[in-house]
């Protein structure tokens, strides 16, 4: 059987770790957990939502690819997607723009990619915010390059990704079952 990866992508706040968790929960995706040397928001666990590293320690893992978010490292090992598909053939990862577009070019037909949005970029602010995020933090990420980046689909991904807006969620899921469907059985 083919290893796959469900890359789900998108703007910050679009809903790319509640569409990962109802992988998880709906297919029994194993999710790929990623390290980061951003500081872990309110109920985040070191471990299950990120391997929180610092600056020294981020340095010291083995990446498939890694990005410069709003002014914090992110990188997914090798060794995390390997250990997820040990478990299973179909993985769920999220990661940034310019992190989907690496996994599309080095895993081709391997990486699923689902790249979502909302109609209005006031939501994810009011989404973040209702998540309780660090006010000062919402602030300097509405405002980094990479926030802007990932509100449109990257133009690598044209043609080679599924897009979903993410406004209801029963309908998102909806979409994210009639994907699912095309891959596995
Ligand atoms: N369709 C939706 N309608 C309303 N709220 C939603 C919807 N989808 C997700 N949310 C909520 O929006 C907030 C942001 O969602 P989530 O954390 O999944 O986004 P994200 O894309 O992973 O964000 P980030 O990249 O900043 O980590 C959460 O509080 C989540 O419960
Ligand atoms: N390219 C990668 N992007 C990643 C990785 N882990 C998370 N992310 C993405 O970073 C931003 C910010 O995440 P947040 O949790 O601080 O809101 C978001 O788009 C994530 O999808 C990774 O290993 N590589």
């Amino acid at each position: 059987m083919k290893n796959r990866v469900f890359v789900i992508t998108g703007a910050a706040g679009s809903g790319k770790t509640t569409v990962r968790n109802y992988l998880h929960e709906r297919y029994g995706m194993p999710r790929v957990i990623t390290h980061t040397t951003r500081p872990a928001r309110e109920n985040e666990v070191n471990g299950v939502d990120y391997y929180f590293e610092t600056e020294t320690s981020f340095f010291k893992r083995h990446y498939l690819e890694s990005v410069t978010y709003a002014g914090h490292h992110y990188g997914s090992s090798y060794e995390g997607l390997q250990s997820a598909w040990h478990k299973n053939p179909d993985a769920t990862i999220v990661l940034d723009g310019a992190g989907a577009v690496t996994y599309k070019q080095k895993l081709g037909d391997q990486a699923v990619i689902i790249f979502l949005r909302v109609g209005n970029p006031d939501e994810l602010v009011r989404r973040m915010q209702t998540r309780g995020d660090d006010t000062t933090m919402v602030a300097k990420r509405v405002k980094s390059q990479e926030y802007a980046r990932d509100l449109q689909m990257p133009r690598q991904l044209v043609g080679k990704a599924y897009e979903i807006v993410n406004t209801d969620l029963a309908q998102t899921k909806a979409k994210i079952d009639q994907i699912v469907a095309k891959y596995v059985d």
